[in-house]
């Protein structure tokens, strides 16, 4: 039987909360719809973070108010505090995602907490997501590398997954957000974190700042990960992780995993439109070789 694995999207949220100029509320949303017409199941949608901090994500509750009828799929948002927790509640949300990071120097940039304070932050968090039925994503970045710290610490990634993990997140990202590891490295986090959090709640999402990013993903998948963060294009950077450049384009991935033999439920097809469409709309380069390389 075909192995299936599966794609987050994370195009609309990770992929577009650093661009300069604000992209229109009706552009994030057709590129959604063609999101999920390329047959993507999970698709975070936008972020309820504070607009003074991420202005592009200032229209939030439009976006994920568009979809609120869709109990098909998974939709999930990100939420830094309760305040975010409310409003995407508001909005018909179901799914959310806490995120944290490895090291205290980015997450004091990103969030203005450090790692314990973050964590000490979801606890209400995940009390009312979960008593509202909701399912809860947890982020941990700067898993391979700090843009201020350097070197990151192997246990303090595994210390931080494990607490979002018993906190109750079903599902723990890992994130390589100034994409600086390669392979091997990227392969040793992941079974370094898999000896204390089952690697069925694991995901990877890895930058291609470096172009490392496609052959970590492989070398994650091989190790075993079965869910994989991509972003359309390679849309996308951290606005506090300074130089960090797109995810790894889900077109590459997707390209990858089916030659490879696994499903991911995506038309290939679909999916390049979906990134020409918004690569277009932004006046943005698009960041995918197999798009680049797709009949027009
Ligand atoms: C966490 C905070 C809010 C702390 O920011 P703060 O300034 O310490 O928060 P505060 O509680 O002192 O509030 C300050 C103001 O923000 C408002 N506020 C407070 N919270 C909210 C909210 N949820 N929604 C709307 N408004 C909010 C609040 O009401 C107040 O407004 P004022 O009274 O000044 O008018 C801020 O630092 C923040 O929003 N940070 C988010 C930064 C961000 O979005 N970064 C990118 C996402 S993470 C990422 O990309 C990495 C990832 C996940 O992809 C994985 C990887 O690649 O590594």
């Amino acid at each position: 039987m075909t192995e299936t694995i599966r794609i987050v999207e994370v195009g609309p949220r990770d992929g577009l909360q650093n661009e300069a100029t604000q992209v229109a509320t009706a552009t994030k949303i057709a590129l959604i719809e063609q999101l999920i017409e390329a047959g993507h199941s999970t698709i975070e949608l936008t972020s309820f973070v504070s607009p003074k901090w991420v202005p592009q994500m200032a229209d939030a509750a439009d976006v994920a108010t568009r979809f609120r009828e869709r109990t098909d799929l998974r939709l999930p948002v990100l939420v830094p505090n309760l305040q975010g927790l409310e409003r995407a509640l508001e909005s018909g949300v179901r799914e959310i995602a806490v995120f944290t990071a490895a090291s205290d120097a980015f997450n004091r940039r990103n969030t203005n907490a450090t790692i314990d304070e973050s964590l000490n932050r979801f606890v209400p968090v995940l009390e009312r997501a979960k008593s509202d039925g909701l399912r809860v994503r947890g982020y941990v970045s700067t898993v391979l590398g700090c843009p201020y710290q350097g070197e990151v610490p192997l246990a303090e990634v595994v210390r931080v997954s494990k607490a979002l993990h018993r906190m109750g997140c079903y599902e723990i990202s890992l994130g390589d957000t100034i994409g600086i590891g390669t392979p091997r490295k990227a392969r040793g986090m992941l079974r370094a974190v898999a000896d204390e959090v089952p690697l069925s709640a694991l995901a990877v999402h890895f930058h291609d700042t470096r172009g490392q990013a496609l052959a970590n993903v492989f070398a994650c998948v091989e190790a075993g990960v079965r869910v994989v963060d991509a972003s359309v294009a390679g849309l996308g950077g951290c606005p506090y992780a300074q130089g960090a450049s797109g995810n790894v384009a889900t077109e590459d991935v997707v390209y990858a995993l089916h030659g490879m033999g696994f499903n991911t439920g995506i038309d290939l097809s679909r999916l390049v439109a979906a990134g020409r469409f918004i690569c277009h709309a932004i006046e943005r380069r698009n960041g995918s070789k197999v798009a680049l390389a797709w009949p027009s």
